[in-house]
C-alpha cells in the first residue's frame, strides 16, 4: 500500500491558499503529490483530493450504504440558506427518496417543454443590451439564469409575484455572494440581530420576504392546483414517493431554494466563460455561426440542442474551468480501499474535477481551448464529469446543457458581440465556483435580423 503525501505547510495556510487560489492550489499540489493527495484545510477539513479516473470510477460506483456525501466546508452555513430538507443536506434512505422527487421534472425528455421558454427570455434580456455600451457579462448572465429559473422551475412568469421574489432574492443572494456580508453564516458569534441595519438582522429580514411570497405562492397553487402546467414546481406538488407522500409546503420551499442556487450562479458562470471563449476565439465564432445556418430560419430548440461543435463548445467550456472544481466528498463508511491505497472510515475522499479535467494524458495541450477534443474521442463518466458523478451527479444537468447551448445560439444568431479590450480575464473563486474575473466584458457591436429564434412560447 502507498503512504498518502500531501502539503507539509500550517493548515491555516493550505487553507488561505485554497480560498484565495484554488487553481493554483490544485495544480501546484498535483505536480508534487500526483493524482491523489492529502490537504489539510484549517483544522477542521482534511479532503483527500482525486483527480485519477480509475478511482473516481471506485467512488462513484460505491452506494450510498459503503459512503455517503458530505458537503464539507459548506456545512456550517448551508442549512441556514436552504433549510434542513434540502436534498444537499441528506444521506443515505432519506437522499434516495429526494432523488426521486426531484429526479422526474428535470429529465433529458422534458427539456423540450423549456426550450422555447429559454430561447424567448434570452431574446428578451438581450434586446435591452445597447450598441457601444461595454457591459458585465457575468451579471448580464445572472439575469437570464434566474428567470429561466423563476418561469421553468418555480413556475413564475411577468406579474408583480414575480418581480417581488425577484427582487427578494437578488437582495437575499447577494449578501450570500459578498464575503463580508455573508461572514455572521459562518462566524457565529456575529449571528445577532440588531435591527435591519446589522448584518445578521439584514440577512434574516432578506430570507423572511423571499420565504413570505413562496410560501403565498406554493398556498395559491395548492389552492388551484392546475395539472395542465408543466413547470417544475407544479410537477414536485403533485409528485409522491414510494410510500405515497407529497413533499410538505417547507420541502417545497426547501428544494426551491436549493435548486436556485444550485442552478442559477452556476450556469451563469458557465454562459460567461462560453462567451468568452467565443469571442475570444475568432474561428470558434465562425464555427458555430456556421453551424447553426446549416438549421435555416427558425429553428427548433430541439434541433439546436444536438449540434455537433455547439455541444463540444459547451463541454469544453466546463472541462477547462469547471464551475464547480470539486464534487461533494464521499465518506466511506468503513475503511476502503481503492488502487494502491487503504482509507479509513470518516476520510473525505473528494473528487477533484478540475485536475481531473487537466490530465496531459486524456486532453494533450489542456490550457488550451480546443472544442474538437470533444469531437474527436468520448470520455468516460470519470474522465470528464463537470456535473459530477453516481448517485449525487447533479439533477439540473440537462436544465443547464439546454440553456447554455439555447441561449449561445440566440445571442449569436440576434447580435454581433466584441470582446472591448485585450486584458487578460482570469479564472477567480466566486464562493464555491470559479468564475470569470469581473473585467470580463463584451460590447455589442450590431444586430442581426431578429426574427431567426424561434417563435416565443409560454410554459404553464
Ligand atoms: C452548468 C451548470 C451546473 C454545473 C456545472 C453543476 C454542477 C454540479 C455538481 C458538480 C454537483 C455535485 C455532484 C456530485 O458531487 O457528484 C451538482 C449537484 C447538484 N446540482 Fe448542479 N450544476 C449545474 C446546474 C444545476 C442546475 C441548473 C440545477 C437545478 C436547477 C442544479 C441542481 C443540483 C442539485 C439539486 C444538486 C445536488 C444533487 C444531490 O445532492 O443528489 N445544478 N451540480
Amino acid at each position: 500500500m502507498n503512504i498518502l503525501e500531501g502539503p507539509k505547510t500550517p493548515p491555516i495556510v493550505q487553507l488561505i491558499q485554497w480560498i484565495a487560489d484554488p487553481i493554483g492550489f490544485m495544480e501546484s499540489n498535483a505536480k508534487l503529490y500526483g493524482d491523489i493527495f492529502q490537504t489539510q484545510l484549517g483544522s477542521k477539513f482534511s479532503l483527500v483530493l482525486i483527480g485519477d479516473p480509475k478511482a473516481l470510477q471506485e467512488i462513484f460506483r460505491a452506494n450510498a450504504k459503503q459512503c455517503d456525501a458530505d458537503v464539507g466546508i459548506a456545512n456550517e452555513s448551508l442549512p441556514i440558506v436552504v433549510g434542513k430538507n434540502s436534498i444537499l443536506l441528506t444521506n443515505s434512505q432519506r437522499h434516495k427518496r429526494k432523488r426521486k422527487l426531484l429526479m422526474p421534472p428535470f429529465h433529458g425528455s422534458r427539456m423540450v417543454a423549456y426550450g422555447e421558454l429559454i430561447c424567448h427570455i434570452t431574446q428578451q434580456i438581450v434586446s435591452q443590451w445597447q450598441i457601444g455600451q461595454p457591459f458585465s457579462v457575468r451579471s448580464s448572465t445572472q439575469v437570464i439564469t434566474m428567470r429561466v429559473i423563476l418561469q421553468a422551475v418555480f413556475g413564475l412568469y411577468e406579474g408583480l409575484r414575480s418581480w417581488q421574489l425577484q427582487q427578494a432574492l437578488e437582495e437575499w443572494l447577494n449578501i450570500t455572494a459578498s464575503p463580508i456580508k455573508s461572514s455572521p453564516l459562518y462566524l457565529r458569534f456575529l449571528q445577532q440581530d440588531w435591527g435591519a441595519w446589522s448584518p445578521w438582522g439584514h440577512f434574516l429580514r432578506c430570507r423572511q420576504r423571499v420565504d413570505d411570497l413562496l410560501y403565498t405562492e406554493i398556498r395559491e397553487r395548492r389552492e388551484n392546483l392546475d395539472p395542465t402546467r408543466t413547470d417544475i414546481l407544479t410537477l414536485l406538488m403533485s409528485a409522491e414517493d414510494e410510500n405515497g407522500e407529497r413533499m410538505t409546503d417547507e420541502e417545497l420551499r426547501d428544494e426551491l431554494i436549493t435548486l436556485l442556487l444550485a442552478g442559477h450562479e452556476s450556469t451563469a458562470t458557465s454562459l460567461a466563460w462560453a462567451l468568452y471563449w467565443i469571442h475570444k476565439l475568432p474561428d470558434v465564432k465562425k464555427k458555430l455561426r456556421t453551424e447553426l445556418s446549416s438549421l435555416g430560419d427558425r429553428p427548433n430548440p430541439e434541433a439546436i440542442f444536438r449540434l455537433p461543435y455547439l455541444t463540444a463548445v459547451c463541454q469544453e467550456t466546463l472541462r477547462i474551468y469547471p464551475v464547480t472544481p470539486i464534487a461533494y466528498s464521499r465518506v466511506p463508511t468503513s475503511s476502503m480501499e481503492i488502487g494502491d491505497y487503504q482509507f479509513d472510515a470518516g476520510t473525505m475522499l473528494t473528487p477533484c474535477i478540475y485536475l481531473t479535467h487537466h490530465r496531459e494524458d486524456l486532453y494533450p495541450n489542456p490550457k488550451k481551448f480546443r472544442p474538437e477534443r470533444f469531437l474527436e474521442r468520448q470520455y468516460s463518466p470519470y474522465e470528464y464529469l463537470p456535473f459530477g458523478g453516481g448517485n449525487r451527479r447533479c439533477i439540473g444537468m440537462a436544465l443547464a446543457q439546454y440553456e447554455m447551448k439555447l441561449a449561445i445560439s440566440t445571442i449569436l444568431q440576434n447580435l454581433e458581440l466584441a470582446l472591448p479590450d485585450d486584458r487578460p480575464v482570469r479564472p477567480v473563486r466566486r464562493g464555491l465556483t470559479i468564475a470569470p474575473s469581473d473585467n470580463l466584458r463584451l460590447v455589442v457591436t450590431g444586430r442581426r435580423t431578429p426574427n431567426k429564434t424561434p417563435a416565443a412560447a409560454t410554459v404553464g
